[in-house]
């Protein structure tokens, strides 16, 4: 249709049609000239992005591998399959420091083994993690420690910290941990006896008719053990146990997972975990930049996951009102271990006078969040890790069993079930290994806020041929932690790093023995930023290894490969639809 663009007469009634026409023409140019300043600053950041800044960024001088414009190393520096050679090749062509590309050729990425530029990177304020991971736990967790920056985040984890000491923890052992790891041990020894067939079972058999397994180790266990005992997916059933732990150690609610699947708040973090489980796709990424997208698409998964996350909500706030009342009805009374777990630590910063170290309701709701899902999703791949690593090292397996029928508990101490655990070598030995070996977090990313210059332990050979003692990093830029890589690191752990050995802790190497990592291992990492659980976590495992060692055999029912989905989970090769699962065979052990 033709428009007019006449000005219409001038009597009084056109004067108005006037106005009105010169008003519409005002904001039709005021409109496009918006439009024009948006296309203009999209396309001065896409220029500035690909051509104006590279030639710039300092990273450029470093050695790294090189990639086309539009390709990128994500899958060689993620991808747990490859990782382990891709960084041992890197290392030897380029040396402990270098740089790989991102989204492209433009984007440079520092990655480093160096253990100097590391603490500085992981203990600098300049360094912080991205928007784009915090943007993807609040979307999960809410406002918690994991999203905090700064002062926030300092007050934060000094509220947490009591709960999660030596001393704290050894309260909780008895009640908590050793009751729920002995209920999984119940559950599991009728399974075991009737020779209970699973979903796993006939999975295995048409993989088996497929493809027969070529692993030496993993036949040799399969036949000892042929159809004795079941096949039981260890994680599916650990991650019950470790959601059962935390509820109860932190926040005082018994989802009752092992007992039943049907509870409302245990079946919501299903629906979590189970959204992460398969790894973000091209939407959720593109939702993580312009989250505007979550609001004009929606899909079946986000309904379902805000669904989750409003039970969740719910719940939480009801837990919180009956531990509040509990709590201030029990304020004249002498302390017992309530006081210092986590939700009454909580709970009495929120109820706090000092402005300054009051956490405001929904801050403590989605602390509540936080501590659910990083305190049972990581422990059970940490466990299940640890249950694979000794299904596939029967020797160790035994050696461990053998330790565990010297140790006896003195129930007349307070402490005696923790202090008879920590006084096993060979156990510690095992989870340290484990974690060193099978690092539920593959690595982490931090952003320079401002530019820097790292320092390093040792020099590097620049492109222009130039030594350094320091890398330049300009605002914005990212510093890849590998974690993995550097527990897999040679100078470190000797040249079987790739080796599960528990006995390697007997006699570590001076860099490992001053590692700065907790626990000596770089998996909970260190800094303002490292774990807050790692104390937690050991003796979670160990609590479990202790209850379910001595009654089980496991050996290994089918090839696993890891995979990368916020925490490096086991997955059946061949079977990835299946979702994270780790099948093993699980026999009785008859002393
Ligand atoms: C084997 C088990 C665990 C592993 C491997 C693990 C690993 C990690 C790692 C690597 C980080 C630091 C990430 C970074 O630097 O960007 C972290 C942070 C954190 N973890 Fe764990 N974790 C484990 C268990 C737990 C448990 C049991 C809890 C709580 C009960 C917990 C709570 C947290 C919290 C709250 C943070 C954020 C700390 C902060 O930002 O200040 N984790 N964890």
């Amino acid at each position: 249709m033709a428009m007019d663009s006449k000005p219409p007469s001038t009597s009084p009634l056109d004067f108005r049609s006037l106005v009105r026409f010169a008003t519409g023409r005002v904001l039709v140019l005021v409109v496009a000239l918006c439009v024009l300043v948006q296309l203009f600053r999209g396309l001065w950041w896409i220029i500035n992005l690909y051509l104006i800044a590279p030639p710039f960024d300092p990273l450029r001088h470093l050695p790294g591998p090189d990639a086309s414009r539009l390709s990128n190393h994500f899958n060689e520096v993620m991808d747990p399959e490859r990782t382990p050679q891709t960084h041992e090749d890197w290392i030897k062509r380029f040396g402990k420091t270098f740089r790989y590309h991102g989204f492209g050729a433009h984007d440079y990425r520092l990655m480093t083994f160096d253990l100097r530029a590391l603490s500085y990177v992981l203990n600098s304020q300049t360094f912080e993690r991205p928007w784009q991971t915090r943007r993807l736990l609040s979307q999960l967790l809410g406002q918690g420690v994991f999203a905090m920056e700064g002062e926030k985040h300092r007050i934060q984890r000094r509220i947490m910290a009591p709960a999660f000491t030596s001393n704290a923890l050894k309260d909780l052992a008895p009640v908590m941990f050793q009751k729920v790891a002995e209920e999984l041990r119940d559950r599991w020894l009728p399974m075991v006896d009737d020779g209970q067939r699973s979903k796993w079972d006939f999975i295995i058999a048409e993989l088996q008719e497929q493809q027969p397994t070529k692993d030496e180790a993993g036949i040799e266990c399969l036949e000892k053990s042929a159809n004795k005992g079941a096949i039981i997916d260890i994680t599916h059933w650990v991650l019950r146990a470790t959601l059962d732990v935390i509820g109860l150690t932190g926040f005082d609610y018994a989802f009752r997972a092992l007992e039943t699947e049907t509870e409302e708040v245990y079946l919501a973090y299903r629906i979590l975990f189970h959204s992460v489980e398969n790894g973000p796709d091209f939407k959720r990424i593109a939702e993580l930049f312009f989250p505007i997208i979550e609001k004009l698409l929606p899909d079946e998964g986000l309904r379902r996951r805000n669904a989750a996350l409003k039970i969740i909500k719910r719940k939480g706030e009801e837990i919180i009102k009956s531990k509040k009342q509990a709590l201030l009805a029990r304020i004249a009374t002498p302390k017992d271990i309530w006081d210092k777990d986590i939700l009454s630590l909580l709970i009495k910063a929120n109820l706090s006078e000092d402005p300054s170290t009051r956490l405001s309701d929904s801050e403590l709701l989605d602390q509540i969040s936080t501590f659910l899902f990083a305190g049972s999703d990581t422990t059970n791949v940490a466990i299940s890790w640890a249950l694979y690593c000794l299904a596939l090292n029967p020797e160790v397996q035994t050696r461990l069993r053998e330790e565990f029928a010297t140790c006896h508990a003195d129930s007349s101490s307070r402490t005696g079930y923790v202090d008879a655990l920590d006084s096993l070598p060979f156990l510690d030995a095992v989870v340290r290994e484990t974690l060193r070996f099978a690092p539920p977090a593959h690595g982490t990313i931090r952003v320079a806020m401002k530019d820097e210059v790292i320092p390093l332990s040792e020099p590097i050979m620049l492109r222009t041929n130039e030594f350094a003692r320091e890398v330049h990093i300009r605002k914005g830029s990212y510093v890849h932690i590998p974690i993995e890589g550097l527990n897999y690191s040679k100078d470190i752990w000797g040249e079987d790093a790739l080796v599960f050995r528990p006995d390697r802790w007997f006699s570590l190497s001076a860099n490992a023995t001053h590692h700065p990592g907790l626990a000596n291992v770089m998996s909970f990492t260190f800094g303002p930023h490292a774990c807050i659980g790692w104390r937690f976590s050991l003796l979670e495992m160990k609590v479990f290894l202790a209850a379910l060692l001595p009654h089980f055999v496991f050996a290994p029912a089918a090839e696993i490969r890891k995979y990368n989905t916020i925490v490096t989970r086991p997955y059946v090769k061949d079977r990835l639809g299946s979702g994270s699962a780790l099948p093993l065979r699980v026999s009785r052990y008859n002393a």
